[in-house]
């Protein structure tokens, strides 16, 4: 589903923020990534949602590698992918029902189709009474979880969330793993990048760890 073979990575002539970093995500697994503040994670992520270029290395999505993709395909490849944004990128000028059903317009979802999945989810993250709001005039964590809806809506074949818990409190999070846990179950490839440890320790998955822009070696573990 994702492959990594020796990549690097650096922002313009600046030096390499990610070194030979090798991983497979298998098919409908769920991963966290963890490290220290500035070790490379959003940087990773950013590499997996074709925002950034790798230095050197293949990074394969989908069995495709990325570096013989034409660009013409890269949309496409895109809408596959659900990206939980560490700041969020709501459209601030639409309402919190728009943000969500964003992702079935692009794929010319019918209306009625929309309306039932947008409010339905965003009754589970706890947004029923907000949905004509505008992100603006919500707090960090309602922002959060409507940013988690919009990635989640559409049913992403592989979904990288980039602290998707660090606004919420504890009940929330359990909450939104669960939401994690069930697009796992029917098939998407999760990566969550994090620092809650006790988030890891309740919900167990495999753990990737950056250190510095290098891979550690990883920690078995098992979704629960
Ligand atoms: N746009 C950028 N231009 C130049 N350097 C950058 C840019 N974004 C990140 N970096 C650098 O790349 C390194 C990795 O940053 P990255 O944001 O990937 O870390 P992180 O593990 O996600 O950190 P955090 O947990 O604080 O979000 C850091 O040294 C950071 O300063």
């Amino acid at each position: 589903m994702v492959r990594f073979d020796n990549v690097g990575m650096r922002y313009g002539t600046g030096h390499e923020v990610l070194r030979d970093v090798s991983f497979e995500l298998p098919r409908g697994s769920l991963t966290y990534l963890t490290g220290a503040s500035g070790a490379g994670k959003s940087s990773l992520l950013k590499l997996m949602f074709l925002a950034h270029r790798p230095s050197r290395g293949v990074v394969e999505l989908f069995g495709k590698d990325l570096s013989r993709l034409p660009r013409t395909q890269l949309p496409e490849l895109r809408r596959q992918i659900g990206v939980v944004y560490q700041d969020f990128r709501l459209i601030d000028h639409m309402s919190v029902f728009d943000n969500v059903a964003l992702p079935m317009r692009v794929s010319r979802r019918p209306a009625m189709e929309i309306n039932a999945h947008v409010e339905e989810l965003l009754g589970w993250v706890g947004l029923a009474d907000k949905i004509a709001a505008t992100p603006p005039e919500l707090s960090g964590g309602e922002q959060q979880r409507v940013a988690i809806a919009r990635a989640v809506i559409a049913r992403p074949r592989l979904l990288l969330a980039d602290e998707p818990t660090g606004s919420v409190d504890p009940e929330m999070g359990d909450r939104l793993m669960h939401l994690f846990l069930e697009l796992n179950r029917i098939g998407t490839t999760i990566l969550i990048a994090t620092h809650d440890v006790a988030m890891m320790e309740r919900h167990r998955a495999p753990v990737m760890r950056l250190i510095r822009g290098e891979l550690a070696v990883s920690r078995p573990g098992r979704a629960a």
